[in-house]
């Protein structure tokens, strides 16, 4: 069944100022044609684009992600790990297929979102894995974090059954994710690019075109160790605040009107303060992002020792059994157990 017919999403102004890779959210409509979705777009005129869509991993990130193609009238197709994650969405009108390499044979682009690059790879490349699916004309986006090397790895299984790759992870959270607010940094083959722009447009605000499969990943690694630093620093700002006898919710306010105010910090700032943690980021994902950060940085020989003194303390906070906690939860880390 098909919904959403001639959902209009949100226009971006023009802004003469961006680079040439950053492409901002154009005007969509789908409209259903006899056979096919066609895409009426502000930048483009009529583009035929890929039908079937696939999504492999509904986790935090995945679900909501699969839930906007489906409100906007794709045709979705879904598989999860755990099959009960499939469910909702199928409620919404997707099709399930009991495995990647299903989804990929019955799509004619398949996206995975994994939680690191171990699922990455057992998703796109293992025993019924998307590559098994895979087959000229057809497209696999992976929009996981996950480092360079493993994207040409999997890039390379891909292009081998004659499909094209592009990877795209994303920045943005879960609610980014809800609000088709995402921002993707993709890099592969530039047509399957053009192609699944419409659909990007549908889960993201921008995108921005980086160039050789690596890229995108280098990208998301560079943005997210810079993140974990940012909010180790902010962690140790709030306790030692509260040490000498400052309001720490006062800090996150006069924070929030100066140079160094981020929406992370007014997001999360007043829940850390209460010692709340409800996860957007999982610390996990976090942890394997500065780990990932630091092995780029490791292979150009630059120094990052901040983001190492970082990422100690999210091993801290993993090992304090916070990995599902929200990645702001390594405070935890720095907090010293008072004798009584
Ligand atoms: N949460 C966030 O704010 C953001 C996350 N990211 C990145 O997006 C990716 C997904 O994040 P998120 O949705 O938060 O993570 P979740 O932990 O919520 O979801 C992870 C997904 O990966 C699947 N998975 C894990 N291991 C395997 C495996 N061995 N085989 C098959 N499937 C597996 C899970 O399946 P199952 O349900 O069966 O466990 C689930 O679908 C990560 O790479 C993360 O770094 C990027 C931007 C923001
Ligand atoms: O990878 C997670 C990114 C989270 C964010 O951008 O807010």
């Amino acid at each position: 069944m098909v919904r959403g017919v001639n959902h209009t999403l949100m226009a971006a102004s023009f802004c003469p100022s961006l680079p040439q890779h950053f492409k901002p959210k154009p005007i969509i409509k789908f409209r259903k044609s006899s056979s096919s979705f066609k895409v009426f777009s502000s930048q483009s005129s009529i583009d035929e684009v890929p039908t079937r869509v696939g999504f492999l991993g509904l986790g935090i990130m995945g679900s909501p992600m699969a839930q906007n193609l489906i409100k906007a009238g794709c045709d979705v197709t879904v598989w999860n790990r755990t099959k009960s994650k499939c469910d909702p969405l199928i409620d919404l009108g997707a099709k399930y297929k009991p495995s990647p390499a299903e989804v990929a044979a019955s799509c004619d682009v398949t996206f995975a979102m994994l939680a690191d690059p171990e699922s990455a790879m057992v998703v796109a490349c293992g025993e019924d894995g998307a590559a098994s699916g895979m087959s000229p004309g057809k497209g696999y986006v992976d929009v996981s974090t996950v480092d360079g090397p493993t994207s040409k790895l999997i890039n390379g299984q891909i292009i081998e059954t004659g499909a094209l790759f592009l990877e795209a992870p994303v920045s943005g959270s879960k609610k980014p994710a809800e609000d088709g607010q995402l921002i993707f940094l993709t890099a592969g083959d530039k047509s399957l690019y053009e192609k699944v722009a419409p659909y990007l447009d549908i889960m993201g605000k921008s995108r921005f075109y980086l160039g050789d499969v690596g890229n995108g990943a280098a990208m998301k690694l560079v943005v997210n160790m810079i993140m974990g630093s940012m909010m180790t620093s902010f962690a140790e700002g709030l306790l030692l605040s509260e040490k000498v006898g400052l309001d720490p919710s006062v800090v996150v306010e006069v924070i929030s009107q100066g140079a160094i105010s981020a929406p992370m910090f007014s997001l999360k700032g007043p829940a850390m303060v209460q010692s709340k943690y409800p996860t957007a980021f999982p610390l996990k994902h976090q942890q394997k992002d500065m780990r990932l950060a630091l092995g780029l940085a490791e292979s150009v020989s630059q120094s990052t020792p901040i983001a190492a003194a970082a990422n100690e303390l999210y091993k801290v906070a993993k090992s304090h059994g916070l990995s599902d906690s929200d990645f702001s939860a390594v405070i935890e880390a720095l907090k010293v157990k008072r004798k009584d």
